[in-house]
């Protein structure tokens, strides 16, 4: 471990072992791979045994794909503000905040703070549910125009653009635990 470590890393999970796993520990070690829907985890568990993490994948993209619009949007509302109230007082799942921070959302100017907040106010006025987007694949700058970029489209463009970022969120994170190069 360097001293720049917080903890030790979690080591990854070979597949056999994620097909092994009760629903119990299923759902505590994947229940957060969509934020704070644990439900997800307990639906997928039924798909076992996966091929590798990428059929695990598909099963959580499967599950979200086919909810009505109503539960995509369900989805999108168990999402943190991207810079917002819980990010300012640390009250971010652990997941969350070093995604946000990977995209320099803890670095913004207060000009920076100001837009983000009315760009959100904004977008969740018009919607009824917060803007989603994949911040470890996009810097803070590409997320205050893509904001303001998809605050022209449709609810329903919304709610399906908004799952696909969930579904960019979920591979990171599963790659965070399972051993991608482990096969049935
Ligand atoms: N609102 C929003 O996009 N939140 C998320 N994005 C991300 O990468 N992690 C999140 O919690």
């Amino acid at each position: 471990m360097t001293k720049h470590d917080k903890k030790p890393r979690m080591s990854l999970k070979p597949i056999s072992v994620v097909n092994s796993m009760s629903y119990e520990d299923f759902i505590s070690l994947f229940g957060n791979v969509i934020e704070h829907c644990s439900l997800c985890a307990a639906a997928v568990w039924r798909d076992r045994p996966f091929s590798d993490v990428n059929s695990l994948h598909k099963s959580f993209c499967q599950f979200a794909d086919q909810l009505p619009i109503g539960g995509k949007e369900g989805i999108l509302r168990l999402h943190p503000d991207l810079a917002g109230r819980l990010a300012m007082s640390g009250g971010l799942t652990n997941e969350s905040t070093k995604e946000q921070q990977s995209a320099g959302l803890n670095t913004l100017t207060d000009q920076e703070k100001k837009t983000m907040h009315h760009l959100n106010q904004q977008y969740k006025q018009k919607f009824g549910f917060p803007f989603v987007i994949c911040a470890r694949e996009n810097k803070k700058e590409a997320i205050l125009t893509g904001l303001e970029r998809r605050l022209n489209n449709s609810g329903e463009t919304e709610a399906v653009t908004g799952v696909e970022e969930v579904k960019k969120i979920c591979r990171l994170r599963l790659l965070d635990i399972v051993d991608s190069s482990s096969k049935l």
